[in-house]
């Protein structure tokens, strides 16, 4: 019988509260309304974001909720007016929607959508400001507008990107978050030029697809900074050309970095989401034109802070959401880069699991080993 229509029962991993154990629930999933789709989830992977909220530390954290948003799957069923996708379509849930008609969308300015931004962020649909997910009753909070660890999810029409039918959906989940992140943050937020000196402050997944960017855009030197000197070794496979630990020196870390680059660096990224440590890459930067971006998501209440004569003497602070990539558009074109052997992306998966074994993968990427962790749903 088709479920068109119909209240899905389900699985998903539910966060009752912050830090709790998730939980695999049977949950219902109502069907989508005006713009938006329902989409059959088959492969999900973990983002250091998504521990992030469940740690408490997200502002906008709301319980219980369904976390999850780097994932790939199957359009079950579309809600009246949606012309984007349709039942059948392979698609990857983009937690930065991309309505092509909002102001943000029309400035040419910015890859930030304002269309159900509302909404997402405080875990319900835009149409009637509640949540499609609930338990005998009781609704349970969307997150991201994404919500992927679950066997079905319902998000916006504008917050669904359409790719090759041919595309390994166990692979292509990660073009959901972290890997377009760490490339656009290079090709689209800082533009780094062929010659360029780079440094990245944190080696995981993000700070790993920086360096794959810089790489490709033909950067002379990049220097990868991260407290685990074991992340060296993977990090050379992505184009790290030289290692610095922090704990193994006395001086800060801009001046270690400073004296190694006859006075800093072009570009710095934060991979990492410690405000002490944007400092330290904003203050890496060469005097009169150094570019920092922030990419690292800072807890609830963490401030940043420099000398302003840091800012007046020419060095510049930028941040990125998705690494400035418009996701509707070019989420498709980023698979195509995939398939075409472009772009990484089975590198960076380390890990395969189930759903159930979720709160397992969590441990895993609290562990050092672990790059990605992709779940069969
Ligand atoms: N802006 C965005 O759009 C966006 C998208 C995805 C992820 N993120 C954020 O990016 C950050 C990185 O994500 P990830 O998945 O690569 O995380 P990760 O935890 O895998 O990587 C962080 C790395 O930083 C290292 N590290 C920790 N403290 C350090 C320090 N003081 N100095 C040097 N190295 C240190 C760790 O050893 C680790 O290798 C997270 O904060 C995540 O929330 C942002
Ligand atoms: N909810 C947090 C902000 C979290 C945040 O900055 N999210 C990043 C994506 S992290 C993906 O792993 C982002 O793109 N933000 C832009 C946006 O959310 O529109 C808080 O309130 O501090
Ligand atoms: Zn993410
Ligand atoms: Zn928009």
């Amino acid at each position: 019988m088709s479920s068109v229509g119909q209240v899905i029962t389900c699985k998903a991993a539910v966060a009752w509260e912050v830090n709790k154990p998730l939980v695999i629930e049977d949950v219902q999933v109502d069907p989508p309304q005006a713009g938006e789709v329902r989409i059959k989830i088959l492969f999900t992977a973990l983002c250091h974001t998504d521990a992030y909220t469940w740690s408490g530390k997200d502002p906008e954290g709301l319980f219980p909720c369904i976390l999850g948003h780097e994932a790939a799957g199957i359009v079950e069923s579309v809600g009246e007016g949606v012309a984007e996708v349709q039942s059948g379509d392979h698609v990857i849930p983009c937690y930065q929607a991309e309505c092509k008609e909002c102001k943000f969308c029309k400035s040419g300015k910015t890859n930030l959508c304002g269309k159900v931004r509302a909404a997402t962020g405080v875990g319900v649909m835009m149409a009637d400001k509640k949540s499609r997910f609930s338990i005998n009753g009781k609704p349970i909070f969307h997150f991201m507008g994404t919500s992927t660890f679950s066997q079905y999810t319902v998000v916006h029409n504008v917050s669904v990107a359409k790719i090759a039918p041919n595309a390994p959906l166990d692979k292509v989940c990660l073009l959901g978050c972290g890997v377009p992140t760490g490339l656009g943050a290079v090709w689209n937020t800082a533009k780094v030029e062929s010659g360029s000196i780079v440094a990245i402050f944190g080696l995981g997944t993000v700070g790993l697809a920086v360096a794959e960017g810089a790489k490709t855009a033909g950067a002379s030197r990049v220097i990868g900074i991260d407290i685990d000197s074991r992340k060296f070794v993977t990090a050379q496979k992505f184009g790290v050309t030289e290692f610095v630990n922090p704990k193994e020196h006395d001086k800060p870390i801009q001046q270690i970095i400073v004296d190694m680059t006859d006075g800093g660096v072009d570009y710095s990224f934060e991979c990492i989401g410690n405000v002490s440590v944007m400092r330290a890459a904003l203050e890496c930067c060469h005097k009169g034109w150094g570019t920092s971006v922030i990419v690292g998501v800072a807890a609830s209440g963490q401030e940043i802070s420099t000398r302003p004569f840091q800012l007046v003497t020419g060095r510049v602070w930028r941040g990125t959401a998705f690494g400035d990539f418009k996701s509707r558009s070019q989420v498709p074109w980023l698979v195509e880069k995939y398939m075409k052997k472009e772009i990484k992306v089975d590198e960076y998966i380390t890990h395969n699991l189930n759903l159930a074994e979720i709160n397992k993968a969590f441990d895993l990427m609290h562990g050092g080993d672990c790059l990605r962790c992709v779940l069969k749903m």
